[in-house]
């Protein structure tokens, strides 16, 4: 990942990192102790469940930036879950242009 993406690349370069840190599992990588965590995929669900809860209170207390800071929380979390279990960012683009 690098400052220069253009804005409209940053979820394909994000999901493109998460991707390579599957298959190298880096050992001073956040992405990594997702993929290796003795909990398994509890571990991310756990962490998704947490970020959707902490998005939630944002939304209804703040003034816009916290949400923001907690969507691309979750958005992470979300891309890292479809990563563990094969799928792809282009599999989410598809599940959603099925109901344009
Ligand atoms: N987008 C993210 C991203 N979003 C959130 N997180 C981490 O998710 C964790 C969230 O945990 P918690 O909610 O428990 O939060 P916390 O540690 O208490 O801190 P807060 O979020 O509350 O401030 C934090 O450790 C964040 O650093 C992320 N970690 C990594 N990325 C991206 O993934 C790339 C690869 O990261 P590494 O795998 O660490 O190299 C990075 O370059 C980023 O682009």
């Amino acid at each position: 990942m690098d400052a220069d993406t253009p804005t409209e690349e940053v979820l394909d370069e994000l999901f493109a990192t998460i991707e390579s840190r599957k298959a190298e599992l880096p050992e001073d990588s956040y992405t990594t102790t997702l993929f290796t965590h003795e909990k398994g995929e509890n571990y991310v669900l756990e962490k998704l469940g947490e970020e959707t809860t902490e998005t939630i209170l944002a939304a209804k207390d703040d003034d816009g930036e916290e949400l923001l800071y907690e969507s691309a929380d979750l958005v992470y979390h979300l891309l890292v879950l479809l990563s563990m279990k094969d799928a792809s960012l282009d599999d989410l683009r598809e599940e959603l242009k099925t109901r344009f």
